[in-house]
């Protein structure tokens, strides 16, 4: 049966369920702090019903790799569907939330950005997408403080954004064909604002100048497939040489990967996460992943080592009424994990 009570004359039908599958970031690709960023092959999923106000708001977690997270309205997914509701003008304080994610907490890999894409996605497609995808780019960019991730998640790919406080712009690329990453995920966790907080206020003119150099010449690297260019061109001045001390290990992956087979290495995002990128074709998979594990080994640090490739959309979603056979089906039932296969560029 329909959730009639959820329809008000002149304001949008609102629908019975939405599942939304939203991929993982890596920012800041080196050099491109704040401003570039790509979706990875690793997904959370964000669930969202109207409740009643007899029934509440409910949130259920689903995995280990949301372990934590508050199950309240404090619910960074509760809190941003809100806003949406807030912004269109429809009431709907009460929702059941089913959450699940593969992308690890606080480790560098946008779990926060895929959460608020998630909620921003689903809640616009629970009253019926008044806001353009524009329009939740904007959001989210407020929400998270800068485009990198967020715009990952939410066009797919690589993207090169700027944000000015106001009004954040973003520009698309297809991810190089070739191009695979290796994540290496240490076992701690580092929160975003605390590798934040580590960095200077001030840099050098000489830095400034290397960061945007080499910045520049990643982005045209990666939109022309020049993946010989990305030893040098994932260089930073900026963030890495700061947040090492928060990263046993890091100094000498970041130094030695491309004598491993890797194209370059950096910290994806603010770590703790190391990102090596591979070229599919050429690259030794097993004596990266022996490097990566044994140089963190070195510094008393146990790993995970994951495969994942460029991911090439942004948030996908299933709208379904509640008499629709598929409505009482698991969120990874209907939009499962897909196989690498579907990973068409
Ligand atoms: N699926 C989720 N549902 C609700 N809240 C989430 C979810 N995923 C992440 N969060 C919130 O985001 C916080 C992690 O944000 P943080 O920015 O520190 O790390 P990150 O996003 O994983 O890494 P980075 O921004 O460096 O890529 C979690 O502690 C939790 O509060
Ligand atoms: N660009 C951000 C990404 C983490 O959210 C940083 O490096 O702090």
């Amino acid at each position: 049966m329909k959730l009639e009570q959820h329809q008000t004359q002149g304001a949008p039908t609102v629908k019975d369920r939405v599942v939304v599958r939203v991929p993982a970031s890596t920012a800041n690709l080196g050099p491109g702090f704040d401003s570039l960023g790509m979706a990875l092959s690793l997904f959370s999923w964000v669930d969202l019903r109207p409740s009643t106000p007899e029934e509440g708001t409910t949130v259920t977690l689903l995995g280990d790799q949301v372990e934590g997270v508050a199950t309240d309205k404090t619910n960074l997914v509760y809190v941003v569907a809100q806003e949406v509701f807030a912004r269109a003008g429809v009431k709907l304080p009460e929702l059941h939330i089913t959450l699940r994610s593969d992308i690890p907490l606080t480790r560098g890999l946008g779990s926060s950005a895929s959460a608020i894409v998630g909620a921003l996605f689903a809640a616009n497609e629970l009253i019926g997408s008044p806001f353009t995808v524009d329009e939740l780019f904007q959001m989210a960019t407020a929400e998270e403080n800068h485009p990198d991730n967020v715009g990952a998640s939410l066009f797919g790919g690589i993207i090169a954004a700027a944000w000015d406080g106001t009004r954040a712009e973003a520009v698309r690329l297809n991810p190089p064909e070739a191009l695979e990453a290796l994540v290496v995920i240490p076992e701690f966790e580092l929160s975003t604002k605390k590798a934040r907080t580590i960095l200077p206020q001030q840099l050098s003119l000489k830095d400034a100048v290397f960061n945007v150099s080499h910045s520049s010449l990643l982005t045209a690297a990666l939109a022309t497939g020049r993946l010989d260019l990305l030893r040098h061109a994932m260089r930073d001045k900026l963030h890495q040489p700061y947040r090492a001390s928060l990263v046993p290990g890091m100094d000498a992956i970041l130094r030695d990967a491309a004598d491993h087979g890797a194209l370059g290495a950096v910290l994806s995002g603010a770590g703790p996460t190391l990102l090596l990128l591979a070229d599919s074709g050429s690259s030794d998979r097993e004596e990266m992943v022996r490097f990566v594990t044994d140089a963190m080994a070195a510094e008393g640090i146990s790993v995970t080592t994951q495969w994942l490739l460029p991911w090439p959309h942004g948030p996908e979603a299933v709208v379904l009424d509640s008499d629709d056979p598929k409505f009482e089906l698991e969120l990874s039932e209907l939009l499962p994990v897909p196989a690498a296969a579907e990973v068409v560029r």
